[in-house]
């Protein structure tokens, strides 16, 4: 028999949302996770009396639901009456939906999410999110820097605890790490790098759109939310240099899928830049730093020897160096940094988290 019960709400079930679902499924534990919630963008499943809906059946149960779909406030004024705990589950990459986390936050419900937006737009929507008050719900983003890894978590020990960080630096981004990987090798090879962003699309290690992971943004959001965690006021992923891959003419292209469609085109631009790389017996990486001595904030593509550790980086690995004070040599994190099982397991880890805090 659960001692406690925990209800969650939901939101987004495609590559993340729908591992979550399945990982809560197979959850034992001393705590009930109540699923009461479930919205995708043309989905809506409620549980009007916060009975638990069936975690087996889900994804009949969305597509053939009738309910009628709450927006934000509504869906707010629902988890306010719910008889347990909520934790608002945020498994998409929506800004509107993360711009509101403050109301969800200071009226109690308590937040799991892998969506970067809310941490690494504005300072100020960091700030509020943030500010803690009588009753305020607890906030755990985990996933959204090397997916499940451990990082923030870690990081935010390291200043609490009063260590002062130095330097934070590494390969952030799972999608890039697997391209480049797979196109920049020691080895060498003849692949194109229009077909490589494809695989990795395929695994589902891109953001929704590919773009936010090709121009670099994804990057530069995660180094954000590393940079403020460590106390540096970043304001925004667009106020340091960010290098983009996308091809010039493409920025500007109607949507991702035209993108893809047409990236092959522009094969020779990743090319050239493989080919000057090797000459000089290096790979490509794309690389994100937060450098306290010299004040700076960027994200690259870099080159580095072949005996360089990132040389021989495998998969979609994340490595993340951070050095402190009390770490002069520093604390490396390495894994597969995307993927829809690693990330649901960041995001249950803390709902776990929050479970036990509320
Ligand atoms: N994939 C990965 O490896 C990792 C992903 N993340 C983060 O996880 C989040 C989800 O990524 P992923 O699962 O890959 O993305 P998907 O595109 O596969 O899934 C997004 C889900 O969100 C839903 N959704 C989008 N907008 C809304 C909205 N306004 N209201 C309700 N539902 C909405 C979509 O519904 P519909 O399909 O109906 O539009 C879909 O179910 C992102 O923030 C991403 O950055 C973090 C780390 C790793
Ligand atoms: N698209 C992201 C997924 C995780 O945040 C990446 O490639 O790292
Ligand atoms: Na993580």
């Amino acid at each position: 028999m659960a001692s406690k019960s925990v209800n969650l709400a939901v939101i987004g079930a495609g590559v993340v949302g729908s591992s979550f679902l399945k990982q809560v499924g197979g959850v034992k534990s001393n705590i009930s996770y109540n699923l009461i919630l479930l919205a995708t963008s043309d989905n809506f499943l409620i549980s009007k009396d916060y009975k638990p809906l069936s975690l087996a059946t889900w994804e009949s149960d969305l597509t053939s639901s009738k309910d009628s779909p709450l927006q934000l406030e509504g869906i707010l004024e629902y988890l306010k009456k719910s008889p347990s705990p909520v934790i608002f589950v945020d498994n998409t990459s929506n800004q509107t939906i993360a711009e509101f986390y403050p109301q969800l936050v200071q009226n109690g419900i308590s937040i799991a999410t892998p969506n970067k937006k809310g941490f690494s737009s504005d300072l100020s929507l960091w700030d509020n999110i943030f500010q803690e008050g009588p009753n305020t719900g607890l906030v755990y983003h985990e996933a959204t820097v090397g997916a499940g890894l451990p990082i923030i978590g870690p990081l935010r020990d390291m200043v609490q605890t009063g260590d002062k960080i130095v330097k934070i630096e590494g390969i952030f981004s799972g999608s890039l790490s697997f391209i480049l990987n797979k196109f920049s090798t020691i080895s060498g090879n003849d692949s194109k790098f229009s077909d490589i962003v494809k695989i990795a699309k395929s695994l589902g290690y891109l953001e929704p759109d590919p773009r936010d992971d090709l121009n670099g943004l994804d990057v530069a959001r995660k180094v954000t939310i590393l940079a403020r965690i460590a106390g540096f006021k970043v304001e925004s992923p667009s106020s340091f240099p960010v290098r983009s891959l996308i091809p010039k003419p493409l920025e500007s292209v109607a949507s991702g899928k035209e993108y893809l469609e047409k990236l092959p085109s522009y094969d020779h631009e990743m090319d050239d830049l493989k080919k000057e790389a090797a000459a000089e017996n290096k790979v490509l990486r794309f690389v994100g730093k937060v450098d306290f001595p010299n004040n700076t904030v960027s994200v690259a593509i870099e080159k580095y020897d072949f005996s360089h550790p990132f040389a021989s980086l495998q998969g979609s690995d994340n490595v993340i160096s951070i050095q402190t004070e009390r770490y002069p040599q520093p604390v490396i994190i390495q894994g597969a940094g995307a993927g829809s099982e690693v990330t649901a397991a960041g995001v249950l880890a803390d709902v776990f988290r929050i479970a036990e805090r509320v």
